[in-house]
């Protein structure tokens, strides 16, 4: 039987779902609604005409596991592999990251001797946490917030600082909130599996160990030399040389019905589309709010999934401005609630600053989960807020006190979803309602199972494999 697949958000997750789609017979029409006039959602780059790249978004990809395999063979698919810009193991921007912690600067720790002497700003050498790791007890609890799982086997130093600051810097959220199972599901699986994270790395914990993918992989992350928005870029043009593909923009899904004939879809504009299938790659509130009255359970769980909001300011200074190099340097939330790390943009990725002279390029984070406690309403919070918070920064931080020549601020609304406590059982609750009430419905996106641009594209190839086995 062939089926029309309506796909729902033409980011990264939507597009990847119709890339996926695309390849199979199976189905006859594959429809792809974007509320906006562009596709890739938060993924977003700034490229200046003389040579100079910024991005808005997700800057460098983790080549990680069969999905990092899976994405490096999609951008070959799309004629993206002369452009990739990879970013080794033993690059200085994968060696050096830096916590800003108590005024300074402190390298994070990493390697043999970086784990064992006790380097500032923690108290004794995190070799010591690791190994009285494994006399620490299995917790028994079904989840747990990341802070406290990592305090019990590890420590408060560890949690107040590493721990905290890390939680920002992937989620920009809050590590005493989000839920170790959700956010870092290798963690938990490692102390149930084995009843220490220690053990559990060194012997495996399930299905795959980290021991054994990283061993394979010589690259710590690459973006591309257009920038990310290459991806979505090429996704789309390949999606619209497809026949069976048809690809709208400006096309806000407004209404979905559910009848006996399959879905019916009404947009912005009055129109109403027909579809067999609806894979939902729209932020889980988008979702909420076009799902209809009698699917209310499954729009309060999904209403249920928060999110937060991030300030962002890229910068662009002559000369080489940096007093240190390396990846960047994360902020704990004891040190400023407000100002989540600075990038330091041009160290991994120099092929991105402006050709001729030399630039410095950095981008400061701010907000996350503290955005509204610290900056107020977003809608309200100006570019000229964001940008003198951003060069106060630079100035304590790093002793930069040029002036740029060149900047861009945004706040990011809602951009990033936040696993809280519980989100596992959310994600469980949702899925049987769909599958009890036998809705044509899949979930994909960064709303359920990882943001980073690896989870979101998986989720939506699982989405569409698993629609596949069925038709
Ligand atoms: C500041 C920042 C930095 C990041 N850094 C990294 C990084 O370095 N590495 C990494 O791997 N990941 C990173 N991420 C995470 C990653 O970029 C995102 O999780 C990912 O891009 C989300 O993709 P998505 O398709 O799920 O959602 P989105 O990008 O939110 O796309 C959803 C789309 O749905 C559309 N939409 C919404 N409502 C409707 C509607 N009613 N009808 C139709 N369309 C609708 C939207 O317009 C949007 O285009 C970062 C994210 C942010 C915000
Ligand atoms: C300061 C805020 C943020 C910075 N990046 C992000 C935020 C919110 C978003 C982000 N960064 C990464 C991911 C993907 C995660 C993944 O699983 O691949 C997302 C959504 C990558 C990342 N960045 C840092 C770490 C430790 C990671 C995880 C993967 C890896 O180890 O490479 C650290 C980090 N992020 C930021 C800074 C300034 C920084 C450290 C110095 C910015």
């Amino acid at each position: 039987m062939q089926k029309t697949v309506a796909v729902l958000g033409g980011g990264i997750g939507g597009l990847s779902t119709c890339y996926h789609l695309s390849k199979s017979i199976q189905v006859s029409k594959v429809v792809l609604l974007e509320a906006s006039g562009r596709c890739g959602g938060w993924v977003s780059t700034t490229r200046r005409e003389d040579g100079a790249v910024f991005e808005h978004g997700p800057r460098g990809v983790r080549p990680a596991g069969t999905t990092g395999k899976y994405i490096l063979n999609m951008l070959t698919e799309l004629g993206l592999e002369s452009e990739i810009l990879p970013v080794p193991h033993h690059h200085v921007a994968s060696k050096n990251r830096f916590l800003y912690v108590k005024g300074q600067l402190h390298k994070m720790p990493s390697g043999l001797g970086g784990v064992v002497r006790t380097i500032p700003p923690f108290s004794s050498p995190i070799m010591l946490s690791v190994l009285k790791e494994v006399l620490v007890s299995k917790g028994t609890q079904e989840d747990e917030s990341v802070h406290a799982f990592v305090s019990r086997r590890l420590g408060s130093e560890l949690a107040d600082i590493a721990i905290d600051a890390l939680c920002r810097g992937v989620f920009a959220g809050d590590s005493r909130k989000l839920s170790v199972r959700s956010c870092f599901p290798p963690l938990y699986s490692a102390e149930k599996a084995r009843g220490s994270i220690l053990l559990g790395m060194l012997m495996g914990y399930g299905p795959y160990s980290p021991l054994q993918r990283t061993r394979k992989e010589r690259w710590a992350q690459w973006s591309l030399r257009r920038g990310m928005q290459a991806l979505p870029e090429a996704l789309e043009e390949t999606l619209r040389g497809h026949e069976r593909v048809e690809v709208h923009y400006n096309a806000p899904v407004r209404r979905l019905d559910n009848t006996a004939a399959g879905w019916e879809i009404k947009l912005e504009d009055g129109s109403t589309l027909k579809a067999d299938h609806v894979i939902s790659a729209v932020p889980a509130a988008a979702l909420a709010a076009v799902l209809p009255p009698a699917a209310q359970p499954l729009s309060q769980q999904l209403r249920g999934i928060p999110t937060a909001t991030v300030g962002m300011v890229n910068l662009e200074f002559s000369g080489s401005v940096l007093p240190v190099t390396g990846f960047g340097h994360l902020v704990p939330s004891s040190e400023d609630r407000g100002l989540l790390g600075v990038v330091y943009d041009s160290v991994p990725f120099p092929e991105h600053n402006r050709a001729g002279e030399p630039t410095t390029r950095l981008t400061i984070m701010m907000g996350g989960s503290w955005f509204e406690e610290v900056f107020g309403q977003p809608d309200h919070v100006t570019e000229q807020e964001l940008l003198d918070r951003a060069a106060e920064a630079l100035k304590t931080h790093l002793g930069i006190t040029d002036a740029p020549l060149w900047s861009k601020a945004a706040v990011l609304k809602n951009c990033i979803p936040q696993y809280h406590l519980g989100h596992w059982k959310r994600l469980e609750t949702m899925r049987q309602y769909i599958s009890d009430a036998s809705l044509p419905l899949s979930l994909a996106g960064a709303s359920y199972d990882g943001v980073s641009i690896s989870d979101v594209i998986s989720s939506g190839r699982q989405a569409a494999e698993r629609l596949l086995g069925k038709v």
